[in-house]
C-alpha cells in the first residue's frame, strides 16, 4: 500500500449497495490527485470465506482482509473509510451461510450443538463471525460523533417530521435496578502488567476455568458483574403482566448483535417470560430439536414446520400471543413481531424511533400505539426514560430550534462493555466466579448461580487519557460544555471519575465548563439546553457513545446517518465511519422490490472529505487538500439544493444524489484557483456534467419501478449489482472520460 492510499470498505446491505454506484466516481477524483482508493471486502460474506479456507476451492478463497486492516489501524499511515456492517445475528450468519453454499461454495453448516473437535473449530470460527466483529478490530481510538453545521442548520431550516407527545401517554421504561449488571458491578485498577485467570468454583466443589489469560496492563480499570436469571426472570414475568394491565404493547430493546454472548441469552428469556406456559410444556422438546429462543420467535416457529408435534407447540404460541399483551411489531404486515429476531430490535435505533413517533410502535394491528419498553439492565435505561417524561411534560422537541448533543465516546482497544465478550459467560453451576491475578489474590469476586451471565470488562489506560484529551479538544472547539455522563454510585464509573480528576489538570481548561453527572441527571441538563437551542457535548463510555449518537441525531436531524463521525487513531491514522446508523437493511427489501435506494450517502461524503483532509496533512498532497475543500463545499450545495434522495418513486434516489455530488463538485475543482491544472482536468468533466444534468437524471429515474436482480443478498453478484447501481451511460461515460 503506498503513502497516498485511501481504503475504502466494502460492507453490506444498503451501505454495499450504495459503493457501487459512488465508489467509480471516489476513485477517478481521487486519481488527479494520485491519491489511490482501495477496497478491502469486510462484509459478513467475505468474512465468512475468508475464514475457511481450506473447504473451497483455490479460485474462491480470499484473503482476511479485516486482519489486514486491524494491523493497519495500528499504524500512522491508517487512512480507512468504513462503511456501516452487518453485526450478525445467528439467524443473519446462518442465511448469508445458505446463500454463499446455494452460490457454490462448500462451506461448513453452523454447528448448533457441536460434538467433534472439527465441528467444535467451525463453530470457533463462525462465532468470531458473528454478532458485533469488525467495529472493535478497527477503533483504534476514541470515538468524536457529530452534526456538522451544514447538517444541523439543514435540518433547522427543513425540519423533519416528529410525532407529537401528550402528557397522557402510557409510554414507558421499564428496567431491573438490582440483580443486573448496573448493580452487581464491582471495579478494580491494576496495579502492574500481567494477566489474569476467569475461574469458577462451584458449590458442588468443582473449578472450571473460563478463561486462562486475560491480559492486563497496568492503570487499566477491569469490571465483573453479573445479570441474575431469578432476578432477571421474575422482572420479565412482570413486565408482561404490566404491559397488559396497562393496555400498552411490550417490547423489548437490546443490543444482541454488538454484546453477542449476553444479549442473545438475555432476549432468549423474554421469550420464555412471553411464552410460559409454551415453554413449560415444550421446552425440551424444542431444546432437543436445535431450536432456541435466544435466536428469536421466528426461528423456532419456522423449525416447527418439521417436528412431530409442531402444530400442537405452534397452537400454543398462537394462544399466549392472544392472551398477553400486545406485542410490539417490527413489521406488522409480514406479521413480524419484537420477539421474532434479536438483531431486528437493536436497541441505540430502536428507542430514538419510538421517541421521534410520539412514543409509539407498531401494534399487530399495523396502528401506532403506547409501549412498554423493556430494557432490563439498568445501566443505561434511565436515559430513555427522562427523554420520555420530558417529552410528556414539554411535548415533543422541535428540530427546527432544538440544540445539539455531539458525542466524543470511550472507545477504543475495546473498551468497557463492548469488550467483553470473550469474558461473559453463562454460568453452568452455583459457586463463586474469581478474577485472579499472577499471585492468586482475588481482583474481582462475584457470587453466581447456575444460568446467571457473569461479565467481565476491561477499559485500557491509554485510551482513557486520549479520550480526556479528546473531550477537552471539542470543548474548546464548540465552546459549549462538556459533560462527563458517569454515575459516582456505579463502581466502573468511580473509578474513571478518579482518572478523569487525575487528567484533566492535564490539560488547559481555563475559561471551559466541564462537569462530570450521572446519565440521568446528564440527560436532564442536555435536554433542558436543547430545549433553549444550546449546545452541549456528550463526554461517555462506550455503550452511550452507541446509544446517544443515535438517539440525538434522530431526533436533532431525523437520521443518524448524517453524521460525521471521525475516529482519530491513537497511532496517528484516521479511521473516518460514514454516519452513525446501521446498513439500513429495509433499503435493499425496497430496492430488490422496486429498484429504488433510499440510502443517503451525506455520511460517506463527510466521511471522504475529512479522510482526504486527513491525507493532505500527513503526506503533504496539497491536492488531496483542494479535493477536501471542493467536496466540501459541493456538499454544502447538495444540502443547500436539497439533493439527498426524495424517499419517493419517481424522484432522485441514491444514485441520482451521487451524480449531483459529483457535477457540484466537478465545478467547484474547475472553478477553484490554487491549482490551475487540476481545474483544467476537471473543466470537460464540470461542463459535461452540468450540460448533459437532465438527460442523466432521466436515465437514472428511467430504471424505478420495478424488481431487479443483484444476485444475491449476503453476496451480490458484483457485475449485476454494479449494473443496478450504475444505470446511466451518459453519467457512467463521463465519469469515465476523467480517467
Ligand atoms: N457502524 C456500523 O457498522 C453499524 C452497524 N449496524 C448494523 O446495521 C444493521 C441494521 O441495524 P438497525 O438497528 O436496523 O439500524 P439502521 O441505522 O441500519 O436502520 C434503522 C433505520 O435508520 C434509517 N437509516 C439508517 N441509515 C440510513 C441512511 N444512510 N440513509 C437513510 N436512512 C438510513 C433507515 O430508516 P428509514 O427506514 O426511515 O429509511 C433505517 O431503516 C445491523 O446489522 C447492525 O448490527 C448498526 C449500527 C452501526
Ligand atoms: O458494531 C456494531 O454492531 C454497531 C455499532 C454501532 O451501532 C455504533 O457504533 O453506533
Ligand atoms: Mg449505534
Amino acid at each position: 500500500m503506498a503513502d497516498s492510499t485511501i481504503i475504502y470498505t466494502h460492507t453490506d446491505e444498503a451501505p454495499a449497495l450504495a459503493t457501487y454506484s459512488f465508489l467509480p466516481v471516489i476513485e477517478a477524483y481521487a486519481s488527479t490527485a494520485g491519491v489511490a482508493v482501495e477496497s478491502r471486502d469486510i462484509s459478513l460474506a467475505g468474512r465468512i470465506i475468508a475464514a475457511f479456507p481450506e473447504y473451497l476451492q483455490q479460485e474462491q478463497r480470499i484473503d482476511d482482509a479485516l486482519a489486514e486492516l486491524g494491523r493497519l489501524a495500528g499504524t500512522p499511515e491508517a487512512n480507512i473509510i468504513k462503511l456501516p456492517n452487518v453485526s450478525a445475528s445467528i439467524p443473519q450468519l446462518k442465511a448469508a451461510v445458505a446463500e454463499l453454499q446455494q452460490q457454490g461454495y462448500a462451506l461448513p453448516d453452523y454447528p448448533d450443538d457441536p460434538k467433534t473437535d472439527q465441528e467444535r473449530d467451525v463453530r470457533v470460527r463462525y462465532d468470531k463471525i458473528k454478532g458485533s466483529a469488525v467495529n472493535p478490530v478497527l477503533r483504534e481510538g476514541n470515538s468524536d460523533r457529530r452534526a456538522p453545521a451544514s447538517v444541523k442548520n439543514y435540518a433547522k431550516a427543513h425540519p423533519h417530521r416528529m410525532g407529537a407527545w401528550t402528557p397522557e401517554s402510557k409510554t414507558n421504561v421499564a428496567t431491573m435496578g438490582a440483580d443486573d449488571f448496573a448493580t452487581t458491578e464491582k471495579s478494580a485498577v491494576i496495579a502492574a502488567d500481567g494477566s489474569l485467570r476467569i475461574e469458577l468454583t462451584g458449590d458442588d466443589g468443582s473449578t472450571t476455568v473460563l478463561r486462562e489469560s486475560v491480559p492486563v496492563l497496568a492503570g487499566e480499570v477491569v469490571d465483573a458483574s453479573v445479570m441474575r436469571v431469578a432476578a432477571l426472570r421474575e422482572f420479565l414475568t412482570a413486565q408482561v403482566a404490566r404491559a397488559k394491565a396497562e393496555g400498552v404493547l411490550f417490547s423489548v430493546h437490546l443490543k444482541a448483535t454488538m454484546m453477542k454472548v449476553s444479549d442473545p441469552i438475555i432476549f432468549g428469556h423474554v421469550v420464555r417470560a412471553f411464552f410460559p406456559e409454551t415453554f413449560a410444556a415444550y421446552g425440551a422438546v424444542l431444546a432437543a430439536a436445535g431450536l432456541t429462543p435466544n435466536d428469536g420467535l421466528g426461528g423456532i416457529l419456522k423449525g416447527l414446520e418439521s417436528l412431530p408435534d409442531g402444530e400442537a407447540i405452534k397452537a400454543s404460541f398462537e394462544a399466549e400471543l392472544a392472551a398477553g399483551p400486545e406485542l410490539a411489531m417490527v413489521d406488522s404486515d409480514r406479521g413480524i413481531t419484537n420477539l421474532h429476531v434479536p438483531s431486528d430490535v437493536i436497541v441505540d435505533a430502536s428507542m430514538p424511533a419510538m421517541i421521534r413517533t410520539s412514543g409509539h410502535m407498531w401494534g399487530p394491528d399495523g396502528q401506532e400505539a403506547d409501549t412498554l419498553a423493556v430494557i432490563p439492565d439498568s445501566s443505561y435505561a434511565g436515559v430513555y426514560q427522562v427523554v420520555i417524561d420530558d417529552c410528556r411534560a414539554h411535548g415533543a422537541f422541535d428540530p427546527a430550534t432544538m440544540g445539539s448533543v455531539p458525542n466524543v465516546g470511550l472507545m477504543a482497544q475495546a473498551a468497557e462493555e463492548y469488550g467483553s465478550h470473550d469474558k461473559t459467560f453463562e454460568i453452568p453451576v452455583t459457586g463463586t466466579v474469581r478474577v485472579v491475578d499472577g499471585t492468586g489474590r482475588a481482583v474481582l469476586e462475584q457470587v453466581v448461580s447456575a444460568g446467571d451471565v457473569f461479565r467481565m470488562c476491561q477499559t485500557k489506560d491509554i485510551p482513557i487519557r486520549d479520550w480526556v484529551k479528546l473531550a477537552v479538544t471539542r470543548a474548546r472547539a464548540t465552546g459549549s460544555p462538556a459533560v462527563f455522563w458517569l454515575d459516582e454510585a456505579r463502581a466502573h464509573d468511580a473509578n474513571l471519575i478518579a482518572k478523569v480528576t487525575q487528567y484533566l489538570p492535564e490539560h488547559d481548561t481555563e475559561g471551559l465548563q466541564i462537569e462530570i453527572m450521572d446519565p440521568q441527571s446528564a440527560t436532564a441538563f442536555s435536554l433542558e439546553r436543547i430545549r433553549r437551542g444550546e449546545d452541549t457535548v456528550s463526554v461517555t463510555g462506550n455503550v452511550l457513545r452507541d446509544y446517544l449518537t443515535d438517539l440525538f441525531p434522530i431526533l436533532e436531524l431525523g437520521t443518524s446517518a448524517k453524521m460525521l463521525s471521525v475516529v482519530p487513531l491513537i497511532s496517528g491514522g484516521g479511521l473516518f465511519e460514514t454516519g452513525a446508523g446501521g446498513s439500513a437493511p429495509k433499503h435493499v427489501q425496497q430496492l430488490v422490490k422496486e429498484n429504488y435506494l433510499r440510502w443517503d450517502s451525506l455520511g460517506e461524503f463527510f466521511a471522504l472529505a475529512a479522510s482526504f483532509e486527513h491525507l493532505a496533512a500527513s503526506t503533504g498532497n496539497a491536492r488531496a487538500q483542494i479535493l477536501a475543500d471542493t467536496l466540501d463545499r459541493a456538499t454544502g450545495t447538495f444540502l443547500n439544493e436539497d439533493r439527498s434522495p426524495s424517499r419517493r418513486l419517481g424522484g432522485i434516489d441514491n444514485r441520482g444524489s451521487h451524480f449531483y455530488l459529483a457535477m457540484y463538485w466537478a465545478q467547484e475543482l474547475a472553478a477553484q484557483t490554487a491549482d490551475a491544472a487540476l481545474a483544467a482536468a476537471f473543466e470537460g468533466l464540470a461542463k459535461t456534467l452540468t450540460e448533459q444534468q437532465d438527460a442523466i437524471v432521466t436515465e437514472l429515474i428511467a430504471v424505478q419501478g420495478s424488481p431487479v436482480d443483484i444476485g444475491g443478498y449476503y453476496q451480490p453478484d458484483p457485475a449485476k449489482a454494479a449494473a443496478v447501481m450504475r444505470p446511466s451511460a451518459t453519467f457512467n461515460q463521463a465519469i469515465a472520460s476523467l480517467a
